[in-house]
């Protein structure tokens, strides 16, 4: 990289291609850039690659947290064993849950309050309109939901992928329209100017949002594996965390905004959820507390070819020989070879990249894929 006064640092053990050098260049050229790290999962992105955390200390670049605000994972287990699930289980399953957990919105928009209100009118006219028509809603590409093996004790666990649907890129674009500075073709907004205050406060209420909204889903989820199997979920071992967010963390006294876009916060002992793709396994961890990485880790596999070219060059025939052994929705096949497991970096290869920044706690299995493709 050239000469630039940020530090950087990347856990990846591929070449960076020439595209994503030259985005990762622009960010360390940034104004008030202070350190750029790439994780293992690194890939390029629309302004700033997937798998980057970015430290300022007063300027935010929305672009470094990207649209969907808040989006991450929930996981609990299912007190019962994984080969509970055989095709006559996972027929119902998938037939409930296209209307119970919808890909884009409700039929039935659903009244939400949080305790943060959005800073202007019309954020809160879109909430008031998208927000509760997508509550509860997995959204499209890679979101899923998935019935997981726990590789160590058998027990099925559920995981959930979704973030903050139409309001965070609502958010996002509404304050980068408002805002005037830029930097290396990046805008930026002030943490101490009311516009840089405002975007704050919304990015939280996106959080909330997005938590919510994986809250909603589990709450569905309940109660249909209550319903239909007398299946309880045990609330008190749920793993939730999000990968696109801003953190304010003190990293060798200096305080820092933490910029996450597809990044897991791994401060000591923290709890992330790492998964590899719908046809590998993901991973339960806890944060080895490595300053290095800004307390950071990947957020997952990261794709190493794009949508289009998995799509052209993945058959169906091909994706089935992937996905052998797990249920699916079979009429779904050609659409899900852009999600082929191939289409992924190998997660077993990422874990190792980053032995230093988590522990893991759990290896789980896919079972049942439900994706938002
Ligand atoms: N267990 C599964 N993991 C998956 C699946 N599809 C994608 N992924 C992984 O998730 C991350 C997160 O992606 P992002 O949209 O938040 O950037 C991705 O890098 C993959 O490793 C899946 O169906 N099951
Ligand atoms: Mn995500």
């Amino acid at each position: 990289m050239n000469k630039s006064k940020a530090s950087y640092r990347h856990w990846m053990s591929e070449r960076l291609t020439p595209e994503l050098q030259q985005q990762t260049q622009r960010l360390l050229h940034a104004k008030d850039v202070k350190h750029v790290r790439l994780m293992a999962d690194a890939h390029l992105a629309n302004d700033v690659c997937v798998g980057c955390v970015l430290a300022t200390e007063k300027l935010i670049y929305p672009a470094a947290i990207g649209g969907d605000i808040g989006c991450g994972m929930l996981s609990v287990p299912l007190g019962v064993d994984a080969d509970f699930i055989q095709s006559q289980q996972a027929e119902v399953i998938f037939k409930n849950l296209t209307h119970l957990v919808p890909i884009v919105k409700q039929a039935q928009g659903i009244p939400f309050e949080l305790d943060r209100k959005l800073s202007n009118e019309r954020l809160q006219h879109i909430a008031l309109r998208d927000g509760c028509y997508q509550l509860g809603t997995l959204g499209r590409g890679n979101h899923f939901l998935e019935l997981q093996r726990c590789v160590d004790t058998e027990q099925l666990w559920l995981m959930i992928h979704t973030g903050s649907r139409g309001m965070g890129p609502a958010i996002r674009d509404y304050h980068l329209h408002h805002s005037s500075g830029k930097s290396a073709s990046l805008k930026y907004l002030d943490i101490e100017s009311e516009q840089g205050l405002a975007y704050f406060n919304d990015l939280c209420w996106a959080r909330e949002y997005a938590n919510a909204n994986r809250l909603k889903i589990l709450e569905r989820c309940t109660a249909l594996f209550h319903d239909l199997f007398s299946i309880s979920v045990d609330e008190s071992k749920m793993i939730h965390c999000d990968h696109n967010h801003l953190d304010l963390i003190t990293v060798n006294k200096q305080d820092l905004l933490i910029h996450r876009k597809g990044a897991c916060s791994v401060t000591k002992g923290e709890a992330a959820i790492i998964p590899g793709s719908m046809g590998s396994d993901s991973f339960h961890v806890v944060g080895k507390g490595n300053a290095d990485s800004l307390f950071s880790s990947s957020h997952g596999a990261g794709r190493c070819m794009s949508r289009q070219l998995a799509r052209k060059t993945i058959t169906s025939n091909n994706l089935s020989k992937q996905l052998s052994g797990i249920y699916y929705q079979q009429e779904k096949l050609r659409l899900l070879t852009e999600e082929a497991p191939t289409s992924y970096k190998n997660i077993e290869k990422v874990m190792s990249l980053q032995k230093k920044l988590v522990k893991v706690t759990r290896r789980l299995s896919p079972v049942l894929s439900y994706k938002g493709t």
